[in-house]
């Protein structure tokens, strides 16, 4: 069980927007993927996940992304967007997550193991009191949650996390990525996030990849490319670090820009 990039590249609008991405990943790990805005993270997950044209080569489990078909490729890989309208329909959230189990086929799942398996994600998230409700009426940040379990409900050998905490609350966003990583520990699968808060990042990725004008500067260890150097150098930003819990954790703090982009 691994995922593997090797020289991932894109062209938008005549620039070239990723430029020769190579990371990997192992059974269980987790990677974050930093850098400014405009750094080309959204676009170079789009390309892993088949959703932007790219040259370069992307490897599930071995199986190589071009030579699935596109089913394949949404059974092994989950992408959880930054933009939810898909999920602007009227339907129940227990509905959605018989359908997204569906998706390989033309009709609808209704059966036990669907069913079964759709409560299974709502217990683990927390989310059963939603079941019911109809997303567009739920809040941004419940929407956040939903659009989580209807990737996990697929049971991905990948997941992919774009922002995936940016409308949570402080104790959604510690739940929702406790949840990701046990998930992603306990089921031998692989997570990818891009994340722009500094501390969660080094609380839940094992490995860390940042990106500048579509290129990687670092990767490696969360720990070892997370430093305060590399963060001034990248950001423009002095930071400080501060262990927290006799070291379990590190917690960056931003103390002024360096210089403005
Ligand atoms: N379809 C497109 N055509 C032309 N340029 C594009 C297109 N999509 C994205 N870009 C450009 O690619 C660059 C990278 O965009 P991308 O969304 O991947 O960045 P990002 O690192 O995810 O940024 P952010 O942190 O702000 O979300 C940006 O400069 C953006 O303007």
């Amino acid at each position: 069980m691994s995922f593997r990039t090797t020289d991932i590249c894109v062209d938008l609008g005549g620039r070239r927007i990723v430029d020769h991405v190579s990371i990997s990943l192992e059974a269980g790990e987790s990677l974050t993927v930093l850098g400014p805005n405009g750094a080309g993270k959204t676009t170079f997950m789009r390309a892993i996940c088949g959703l932007q044209a790219f040259t370069g080569q992307v490897e599930v489990d071995g199986d190589t992304l071009s030579q699935l078909s596109r089913v394949e490729a949404a059974r092994k890989i989950g992408y959880v967007a930054q933009d939810m309208t898909s999920l602007n329909v009227r339907l129940s959230v227990f509905e959605l997550l018989l359908l997204a189990q569906s998706s390989t086929k033309l009709s609808w799942r209704t059966g036990s193991d669907s069913r079964r398996r759709a409560s299974e994600v709502l217990g683990r998230l927390g989310l059963e009191r939603f079941a019911d409700s109809c997303p567009k009426n739920l809040s941004g940040g419940e929407r956040q949650m939903i659009a989580l379990a209807l990737a996990l409900v697929r049971s991905p050998r990948l997941l992919l996390l774009d922002e995936p905490t940016s409308a949570l609350d402080l104790a959604n966003q510690l739940s929702m990525l406790e949840a990701v990583t046990e998930y992603t520990r306990e089921h031998g699968i692989m997570t990818i996030s891009i994340l722009h808060d500094m501390n969660l990042a080094t609380r839940y990725a094992d490995q860390a990849v940042m990106l500048v004008n579509g290129q990687v500067r670092h990767q490696g260890p969360t720990a070892q490319v997370m430093t305060p150097a590399r963060l001034s150098e990248v950001y423009g930003v002095t930071c400080r670090t501060l262990a927290v819990d006799d070291g379990a954790y590190t917690a960056i703090y931003p103390v002024h820009v360096l210089r403005h982009r």
